[in-house]
């Protein structure tokens, strides 16, 4: 873990090696401060040469100012290091997690997957800072300090050196207990994330049921539950602080006693007992420096474990090495013997045969949750299959680029997803370079020229989260929108039209014709009215592909197409009438 976390160090060498050279720097002179004073009390004041002194304390003041010239690069550079650190992990986790699959977010809650972003990381910047440098100084320190104290007393130096394996022992000890408390810690606030996110973005769902106390009380437990593994956290850190503190004031007392007796028994001078009581304090920093590390470590230790885990997490749809960008593709899409389930023990689709032409309408109907719209999702790798494969052109789709292949389907789904921004930006997001009459002639395919043109703020008018400041059927239109500026040789729609009044309906109804021409389009149909005059009605049901044929044709065979028919229009009859 460590090594890998040393790895993001590897851009940042020079910012690095500048912050601990200063660090160092620092740490030396803090060393070398008490023998300056201990060498002005027992060999420069007797003298009495008061022009050196001056100029010695001038010196000391120098100094100072240069230690604090580097405390503030330590300080502002060094957090920049930990700061830059912190953002590559961030931005390489937000890379990872768009590529991971389908069936991963199906299985993760999205607030979980922001906490882990925000929250896990937010201590590994100060880790990234202060732990190679903290650790490494305070060292130093440690073994520095002894060097001198041993000089100095080497009785008084051991005394005060009893105490280091007791030392040892809290901090190994309590850095165990923090390491587990902590990566509970990340646990309950994730989940306390996933909960705010579900409630918010269901809120209109929550008011509509009148449930604001159940949330409540469900968050509460969330809440609580955070609350309790915190506060685990900050008693270990505070058994392990008060430890540590008593323990490294018992020494200084210790010193006193023996250092007095010592000087009592003229072993000591009374500036070496000065200057050793100097050394107990800065002694006790790096001891100081390692409990904030105590505290610090294991925090930015879980946040990474987490970190990577998240970031070993393969995605279970990958580019092969050798795959190839997809042409631009004619469209005729084939199942060969295609199998797939979600989960492995089910399948949903088994064993599924089906061509279609380029160009071709295709209406996939069937009783609810059929399969259809896992058909499609196939179409643009969305999961992989358990057998047989679906070729595009004959070209496999598990042989051609995600990126590439999925460029060329244009989806629009039943349920619209806009982002928070402008009309112009929802609109682009079908294709990012569109110029200006692009996105004006896409909002025209789609009907939406003259609502945009009424608007003040016309293409720049913002829609809100999930465009929640327009209607239903403004959504829709936008959606399709994009597809238009997309301009996709396959089509798939999702019952496209079902949020639309008739009249928008019937506009829409023609422009996705129009747009359909010449493409390969499924149409995912509850309505049938809808798909009457496509090219071929395919029926799935859980059995599969029971029948498939232009509606007239279904109609007149009398299967499960015309029961479903019948159900609809109340009588096969008057349907084919109509
Ligand atoms: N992401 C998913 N994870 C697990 N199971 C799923 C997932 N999506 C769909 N299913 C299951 O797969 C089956 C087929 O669902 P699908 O949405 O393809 O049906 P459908 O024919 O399109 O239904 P509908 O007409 O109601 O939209 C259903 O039993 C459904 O519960």
């Amino acid at each position: 873990m460590i090594r890998r976390f040393m790895t993001y160090y590897r851009p940042y060498k020079k910012l690095f090696t500048l912050d601990f050279t200063c660090a160092v720097l620092v740490a030396l002179l803090e060393l070398g401060f008490p023998i300056g004073v201990q060498w002005m009390i027992d060999d420069l004041l007797p003298t009495g040469d008061w022009g050196l002194v001056t100029w010695v304390c001038i010196g000391l003041m120098v100094l100072y100012l240069i230690s604090m010239g580097m405390q503030f690069v330590v300080s502002y550079w060094g957090h920049k290091l930990g700061i830059n650190i912190e953002t590559d992990m961030r931005k390489q986790l937000f890379q990872h997690v768009q590529k991971l699959s389908f069936r991963f977010f199906d299985n993760t809650k999205t607030g979980q997957i922001m906490s882990r972003m925000t929250n896990d990381l937010f201590d590994l910047g100060e880790m990234a800072h202060h732990g190679p440098e903290d650790l490494f100084i305070a060292l130093m320190t440690l073994v520095g300090v002894f060097g001198i104290m041993l000089m100095v007393n080497w009785e008084l130096a051991v005394i005060t050196f009893v105490v280091v394996p007791f030392l040892a022992w809290i901090i190994i000890y309590f850095n165990q207990k923090l390491n587990k408390a902590a990566t509970t810690m990340f646990e309950r606030i994730a989940d306390v994330n996933a909960r705010v996110e579900d409630s918010i973005s269901g809120i209109r769902v929550v008011k509509s049921f009148g449930n604001e106390q159940f949330e409540l009380e469900r968050f509460t437990k969330n809440n609580h539950g955070f609350r309790l593994a915190k506060l685990r956290s900050y008693l270990t850190i505070s058994f392990s602080g008060s430890s540590i503190y008593m323990l490294t004031r018992f020494i200084t007392l210790v010193v006193l006693v023996f250092g007095a007796w010592f000087a009592y028994k003229g072993k000591l001078s009374y500036g070496e007992l000065v200057g050793f009581l100097l050394y107990v304090n800065i002694f006790l920093k790096p001891i100081d420096k390692i409990n904030a590390l105590l505290e610090l470590y294991p925090k930015g230790m879980a946040g990474f474990k987490r970190y990577c885990e998240l970031m070993d997490t393969e995605p279970d749809v990958k580019d092969a090495d050798d795959a190839i960008e997809a042409p631009r593709l004619k469209g005729d899409i084939e199942f060969n013997n295609v199998t797939f389930g979600y989960e492995n023990h089910s399948h949903v689709l088994k064993a599924i045969n089906l061509s279609i032409r380029a160009g071709e309408t295709i209406a996939l109907v069937g009783p609810s949750g059929a399969g259809k719209s896992t058909l499609c999702s196939l179409i643009p790798r969305f999961y992989e299959i358990d057998d047989g494969a679906v070729s595009i052109d004959g070209i496999d789709i598990r042989a051609m680029k995600q990126q590439s292949l999925r460029n060329q389907i244009g989806i629009v789904q039943q349920e619209v997803f806009l982002f928070n921004g402008t009309i112009r930006e929802n609109i682009a997001y079908g294709r990012l370079d569109a110029t200006e009459e692009q996105v004006w002639e896409a909002a025209r395919q789609a009907h939406l020229e003259s609502m945009i043109l009424a608007l003040p703020d016309g293409l720049d008018t913002f829609i809100g989260e999930r465009g929640l400041k327009l209607s239903g059927g403004q959504r829709q239109r936008l959606s399709i929108a994009r597809i238009f500026l997309k301009n996709p040789p396959i089509l798939i729609l999702d019952e496209a039209t079902s949020a639309l009044d008739t009249e928008t309906e019937t506009l829409i109804q023609q422009a996705l014709e129009r747009l359909s021409h010449n493409r390969t389009t499924l149409i995912i149909a509850h309505r049938l009215a809808t798909i009457r005059h496509a090219d071929r009605i395919v029926v799935v049901t859980e059995e599969g592909i029971e029948e498939q044929g232009r509606h007239e044709d279904l109609i007149a065979a009398g299967g499960t197409y015309s029961r479903l028919s019948a159900a609809q229009f109340g009588g096969g009859l008057a349907l084919t009438k109509g």
